[in-house]
């Protein structure tokens, strides 16, 4: 247990390797791929279910693979299996824009971006870390709150995956949706979610597909979709859990850091800082 700093950011040894970051310099995107980003607890478990059971709901086709989801985790030789998978693949990452394959920008695949607010995002982040046996613990919240402003923790800065998305808000092929937009509303993000592949799903298909993925739905069954780590990713799923976290003192520095990083850009304004953040 330990871990790897990579062009000065760090990810957890348990799941990631110098080697599998040097392969995955030749893993070749497919135009039809489903690729899916977030910076970490933002919700790709969700939207990996989502988008898993409108594939086999629309498509009627169901992946057995044993591959973790994320592409810059695993063993190196996972991209030569990647090869054998059948179209469309789930291409899930935590990577940073710049460090994203170029495959997936060349051969035009389909990006889905989902963003969280800051506050639960490290709350989430967290938790996760101190729960979780395979990945390295914090001594307190003080300690780590203090490494998430920094960047200082795996897969590097919530702010800084966030300005450089920012510019890309608007590129082809590109969506971006929220953590907080699918809590209000998660029948609309399916929806969204399916147009935005061409998956053809009828509003009753729609409507179950979203009853199936709501969060204790997603919980209840999290131990057989996940594993033993299931309940941990699966945790609260709720909107606003930062409260119980956070003091007012690092609340305050997380509203400079957006003020700094975020007001005013069409990013900052689809997180609806002032909703999900403020007291
Ligand atoms: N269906 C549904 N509804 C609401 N919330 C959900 C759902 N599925 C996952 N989650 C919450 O997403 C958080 C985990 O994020 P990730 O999947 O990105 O985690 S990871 O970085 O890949 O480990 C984690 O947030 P917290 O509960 O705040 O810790 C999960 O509970």
């Amino acid at each position: 247990m330990g871990i790897l700093v990579t062009m000065g950011i760090l990810y957890p040894s348990s799941v990631c390797s110098a080697e599998t970051f040097q392969a995955l310099e030749n893993f070749e995107a497919r135009k039809d791929d489903v690729v899916l980003v977030s910076y970490p607890k933002c919700g790709i478990n969700w939207l990996i279910l989502i988008v898993n059971d409108l594939i086999a709901t629309t498509l009627k086709t169901k992946h057995e693979n044993t591959e973790l989801p994320f592409i810059e985790c695993g063993d190196p030789e996972r991209y030569q299996r990647m090869k054998q998978f059948p179209s469309p693949r789930i291409v899930a990452t935590h990577l940073h824009y710049d460090l994203l394959p170029k495959s997936i920008f060349k051969n035009k695949a389909k990006v889905l971006l989902l963003f969280r607010n800051p506050k639960d995002t490290a709350a989430s982040f967290f938790h996760f870390h101190n729960n979780a046996p395979s990945i390295p613990s914090y001594n307190s919240w003080e300690e780590f709150i203090s490494l998430f402003m920094n960047g200082q923790v795996a897969w590097g800065s919530y702010f800084d995956h966030a300005v450089v998305w920012n510019k890309h808000i608007d590129d082809e092929n590109v969506l971006v949706l929220t953590y907080e937009q699918l809590k209000e509303d998660l029948v609309a993000g399916v929806k969204q979610i399916a147009e935005f592949f061409g998956f053809t799903a009828t509003a009753e298909q729609i409507q179950a597909i979203a009853n199936r993925t709501a969060f204790q739905a997603v919980r209840d069954k999290s131990q057989e979709t996940h594993g033993a780590v299931g309940p941990l990713i699966f945790r609260k799923g709720v909107v606003g859990d930062w409260k119980n976290t956070f003091d007012e003192a690092q609340s305050q520095k997380v509203d400079a850091k957006f003020k700094e990083c975020l007001e005013g850009t069409k990013l900052g304004a689809k997180l609806k800082y002032d909703v999900y953040c403020k007291t």
